[in-house]
């Protein structure tokens, strides 16, 4: 940086401009306190007037929210135009002067695109992009790129890039936001107009999780009909939620529903159990079984012999199966089919009454009139003789639909059914007794036979961003798609990375039952976590893994990963010293250790207290850690189909250090 550069006057020029900034949502957030307040102590007539006013109170709140969460790094950059006076900042939300000018533009904005797309090639008309950085509301640092190929001035403070600085800061446990730092490639899926299903796939680090966060920001305020129906991010276990769960919140988004399968059907799976029986109860063909054990609980060419006060009548199987068919047409489960479809066979009986009643009478006529010799039309002058006797059908339907006898003989073509029953009747062969409780695996099939029983699920979403999806089964693959029926989802995942419980190898294969070819497919090629020679050192293992990948492309270097071997007796200590030293060494930085399941139970316990995060190397999926010790890298490996894979998983979760202690016996 030349020394004419004129830093201080630059802080002091934006520093004004972000008080004015700070000074319009503090009187924003006035405002609608005021608001909120008058529209409290509004007396209300009438319920409909309440419900008015608490959606009032909602939305408001909402909203005072919305603008607090934007109170941190509040304005984090300025873009400014080659052929243009004027500049535009863009923070966290769009802000307005009074006189209607743009003082903040909200980052997910249109006129914001250049900040994030414009590149040397394709400066997009910028002269400037400036990052700031706020401590508080105080700016602290900023950095200048020059893309129109003039020379910086005294006015422009050409640094550091501020992704390098973001990624390289210590870990802390919590994926943070990347507003201020999406990339190009990045911000091209975040921002894109496709509402349909989109699948981003790219191998470890890319920044998946970062682009399918900031892409649930970008539904939010880009497609309300959408966002009104909610959305949902699902991720593989809580863990990974925890993870990453104050991003959308430091977005200033909160309506965001984080959830994983148990989440999703409101069941705790409290069972483990063999990888190959997961991968078996998640085959699609357990649907078909479903939906064939339901059919069996239904009439299909069998009469219906229906008892009332005075008749026992039958219905025929053509009659009966109509009756079915009809009932079952819009797909509304089989409980609530089976009200339709008693109400069709009580129509079918009352039919039968009233032509069984007629006739009778009409009988009854005849016979008196032979027996008296006379023509009751002409005595009665009209044809009014049935008529007369003023049956009320409707209320004896009504009767018959509260008849129990009815609903006694309907329950022995059509019995009502339990879920959770019909799940228990499918996994006998799977030896799973009434009492146990449900494995994760289970949890996909209740959801199936919900929908199967009791129709559609009550909540749905708008849009769901699945994250990890590459450990979706077919049949979490369909629970899923049946939480969001307009199909509108992001899906980022790296099928190198898939654990034992699926059997699916390709996003064609998983998504092609529901959309058939209609998705979009982004890939990712920039590694944001780890650094070239980590990188370089799982080379091996995902050409064994997924051959026609590559690894990515790391932005930064760092140490060479190391190798040592321990004896199995002193595993445990030596990985207690190398825990001490790190910790010592980089203070401040995060610590993994992943191990194969179980041995991660006893490890935990031996290093419980060094400052270590021990992980289990199926659940290290999407976490991070400045420094990972891979314990037994072997171990890992042997430990089931995926153990490659888990094994790949582990030496990519560290952003500056990796090292593998082979344990000998
Ligand atoms: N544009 C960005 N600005 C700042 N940090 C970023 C950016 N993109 C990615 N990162 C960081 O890079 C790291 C890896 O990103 P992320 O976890 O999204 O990758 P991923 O592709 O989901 O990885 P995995 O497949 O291992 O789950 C994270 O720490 C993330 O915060």
């Amino acid at each position: 940086m030349s020394e004419q550069v004129d830093k201080v006057g630059q802080v002091d020029e934006e520093q004004r401009s972000v008080e004015a900034m700070y000074a319009l949502l503090h009187a924003e957030v006035s405002a609608r306190r005021a608001a909120h307040e008058r529209v409290i102590e509004t007396p209300v007539d009438g319920p409909s007037e309440r419900y008015a006013r608490e959606l009032e109170v909602a939305r408001l709140t909402e909203s005072i929210r919305q603008l607090q969460a934007a109170e941190h790094s509040l304005c984090f950059g300025r873009i400014d135009r080659s052929d243009q006076e004027e500049s535009l900042h863009i923070g966290r939300l769009g802000l307005r002067a009074e006189d209607g000018r743009p003082l903040l533009i909200d980052w997910r904005a249109e006129a914001a695109r250049p900040f994030y797309a414009a590149t040397l090639a394709e400066p997009m008309g910028l002269r400037r992009r400036r990052h700031l950085r706020l401590d508080g509301r105080d700016v602290v640092d900023i950095n200048d790129e020059i893309l129109d190929g003039t020379s910086p001035t005294v006015v422009d403070l050409v640094g550091d890039s501020p992704l390098v600085s973001a990624l390289s800061t210590a870990r802390t446990g919590r994926m943070h936001e990347a507003a201020a730092t999406l990339q190009a490639e990045q911000d091209e899926i975040v921002r894109s107009p496709h509402r349909g299903v989109m699948v981003v796939d790219g191998g470890p680090g890319t920044g998946k999780t970062i682009v399918a966060l900031h892409r649930a920001a970008y539904v939010l305020y880009a497609f309300a009909s959408i966002a009104d129906q909610g959305v949902l991010v699902y991720g593989p276990n809580r863990r990974f939620l925890t993870y990453i769960s104050e991003v959308l919140p430091s977005l200033g988004e909160n309506d965001v529903r984080l959830a994983t399968m148990a989440d999703l059907v409101g069941v705790e799976a409290t069972r483990t159990e063999p990888d190959h029986i997961a991968r078996a109860k998640g085959r699609a063909a357990l649907a078909d079984d479903l939906a064939r054990l339901v059919r069996q609980h239904q009439p299909h060419g069998v009469p219906l012999e229906l008892k009332t006060t005075h008749d026992t009548v039958r219905l025929e199987p053509a009659v009966v199966d109509a009756a079915r068919r009809q009932a079952l047409q819009n797909g509304i489960g089989h409980n609530r089919a089976r009200e339709l479809f008693t109400e069709y066979v009580v129509d079918d009986l009352v039919n039968e009454l009233e032509r069984s009643t007629a006739k009778e009478i009409s009988d009854f006529e005849e016979e008196l009139e032979a027996h008296l010799g006379i023509d009751l039309d002409r005595f009665t002058g009209n044809d009014a003789r049935t008529d007369d006797l003023e049956v009320d059908w409707d209320s004896i339907r009504e009767d018959l639909l509260d008849d129990p006898s009815i609903d006694r003989a309907i329950t022995r073509v059509w019995p009502r059914l339990v879920a959770d029953d019909l799940v228990r009747e499918l996994l006998k062969d799977f030896s799973v007794g009434r009492n146990d409780g449900w494995s994760n695996a289970d949890l996909a099939l209740l959801d199936e036979a919900r929908a199967l029983v009791d129709g559609a699920p009550e909540k749905s979403y708008g849009h769901i961003v699945v994250d990890e999806a590459q450990q979706l089964s077919e049949m979490q693959w369909r629970a899923l798609m049946r939480h969001c029926p307009g199909r509108s989802m992001t899906i980022v995942g790296d099928l190198a990375q898939a654990g034992p419980s699926t059997t699916l190898r390709t996003w064609d294969e998983a998504l092609k039952p529901f959309v058939g070819e209609r998705f979009a497919h982004h890939r990712l090629t920039v590694n944001y976590r780890t650094t070239t020679e980590i990188l370089l050192a799982t080379e091996p293992l995902l050409a064994e893994i997924a051959p026609d990948q590559q690894i990515s492309r790391s932005i930064r270097h760092g140490e060479q990963p190391l190798v040592l071997g321990v004896t199995e007796e002193s595993l445990p200590s030596t990985l207690s010293r190398l825990i001490a030293e790190i910790s010592e060494e980089h203070p401040g930085e995060l610590i993994g250790v992943v191990a194969a399941t179980e041995r991660a139970l006893a490890l935990e316990a031996a290093v419980r207290g060094d400052g270590a995060t021990v992980v289990a190397a199926p659940e290290a999926r999407g976490l991070e850690f400045d420094t990972v010790i891979i314990a037994d890298p072997a171990g890992i490996r042997a430990a089931g189909v995926a153990g490659p894979r888990d094994l790949y998983v582990a030496q990519t979760r560290a952003t500056k250090r990796l090292l593998s202690l082979w344990a000998r016996p």
